[in-house]
């Protein structure tokens, strides 16, 4: 097992894990309940990750340099000098960020009862916002605690922290936190109180600013982009066969934030800038263990299981879930392959920038891979919908073609 990994995972275990240049706290991993394995971890230069690479499984580059000088230059304030006007940031009441795409609500659906709120805002705000967010303990408070039972493999403690017994987000060290971190009334205390409650944002809620690198970014953003490692870029991208790079997403959430378990249609390299996450991968065929939404439901493509509080009469087969992990920390990108779930954790504040290919051709042998399948499920689904005239017509539909024909 890697030493580095083991020492922060003894560390974080601890609560007295700070992070260079992060002056957020850290939080422990949340209890998933989950048996996990490590993310093997691999220099650019190894064949191992070209191998990993064209079979499409997750693996860490080590010292690939992809993001060096978003590493070396992009902290908050940087970003606060030189980002756009207009920024999009999601609010949770939770922690949980899950995406929720509004204008999949069908007429009669409610949006109001989906506790994140999507807001456009200057990254000055959004900073302000976060001090606001951060400046009470309380979303450190134990949350519900996992009914889960332990991790079922040994492997899980090799691949990060093992959970506090007492909650499954508490403070690192309530000393610790309350010494390093707790700052005296700034002066300008005031105005981010007002600039919060301008957005609604509370002490205890979590913002996470979630936006595309486009034209709109100031020049200094342009120059480090342009010194990222494009030819490396540009070999992973051949060598894994992938078409075109379509988003730089720039993420940039407060210690604490969560992405529930989702899968994307894209390649994703994932790069970490600041702070460190724990990112949880499942693989495709895991798809019966998470139970997606439809995919007409504005949640398409999350998991509708509630990895704090599974319900197992409803979602039995979450018990059979097995997944991977790592902690990510600045300068490491890790490969996500296109519908490999992920479930992402804050530990710390944090910045952090994607890269989206679009998947390369079809290779179509059988039998098909499970990537291939779900893209098929995805497409019968779409089709049904539209041939309907009406997504909720499609449960009935489904269940008269297979009981008692294709079911056992
Ligand atoms: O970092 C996160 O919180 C989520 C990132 C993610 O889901 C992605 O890049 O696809
Ligand atoms: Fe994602």
């Amino acid at each position: 097992m890697d030493q580095v990994a083991s020492h922060i995972s003894q560390q974080i275990e601890r609560g007295r894990l700070r992070l260079p240049g992060v002056s957020s706290p850290v939080v422990n991993c949340r209890q998933l309940g989950v048996a996990t394995q490590p993310i093997p971890r691999y220099r650019a230069t190894d064949d191992a990750a070209r191998l990993a690479l064209r079979s499409k499984t997750p693996f860490v580059l080590l010292d690939s340099s992809i993001a060096a000088p978003a590493v070396e230059r992009w902290d908050l304030e940087f970003l606060k000098e030189h980002l756009g006007m207009s920024n999009t940031v999601f609010v949770s009441s939770t922690g949980k960020v899950k995406y929720f795409d509004e204008t999949r609500l069908t007429p009669g659906q409610e949006a109001s009862h989906h506790d994140v709120r999507k807001l456009t805002m200057r990254f000055a705000e959004f900073l302000e916002c976060m001090a606001v967010a951060a400046r009470q303990t309380e979303r450190f408070a134990p949350r519900p605690q996992s009914s889960c039972n332990e991790p079922t493999t040994s492997t899980q403690r090799d691949s990060c922290c093992q959970p506090t017994a007492a909650a499954a987000v508490a403070p690192a060290d309530a000393a610790a936190f309350d010494s390093n971190s707790q700052q005296p009334p700034a002066a300008s205390d005031d105005s981010a109180a007002r600039i919060a409650s301008q957005f609604g944002i509370h002490s205890g809620d979590v913002v996470y600013l979630q936006q595309g690198l486009s034209n709109s970014v100031g020049l200094k953003i342009v120059e480090s982009f342009l010194q990222f490692n494009w030819k490396l870029l540009a070999e992973l991208q051949r060598d894994a066969n992938w078409s075109d790079l379509t988003t730089n997403l720039l993420l940039v959430s407060m210690a604490g934030a969560v992405t529930p378990a989702h899968y994307d249609e894209q390649e994703n390299l994932f790069a970490q800038v600041r702070g460190a996450k724990r990112c949880v991968l499942f693989a495709p065929d895991r798809f019966p263990c998470l139970y997606p939404y439809p995919v007409h439901h504005p949640c398409d493509r999350q998991s509708q299981v509630d990895f704090d509080n599974p319900d197992l009469a409803r979602f039995p087969r979450f018990s059979e879930l097995h997944g991977w992990e790592c902690i990510l920390e600045p300068g490491e990108v890790l490969y996500i392959p296109a519908y490999w779930w992920h479930h992402v954790e804050s530990l710390t504040d944090s910045v952090s920038v994607n890269f989206w290919y679009l998947v390369g051709p079809p290779e179509i042998a059988h039998p098909l891979t499970y990537q291939q399948k779900i893209s098929v499920m995805r497409n019968i689904e779409k089709m049904l919908g539209e041939a309907l005239g009406d997504p909720t017509q499609l449960s009935s539909l489904l269940s008269d073609l297979v009981l008692g024909r294709y079911t056992h």
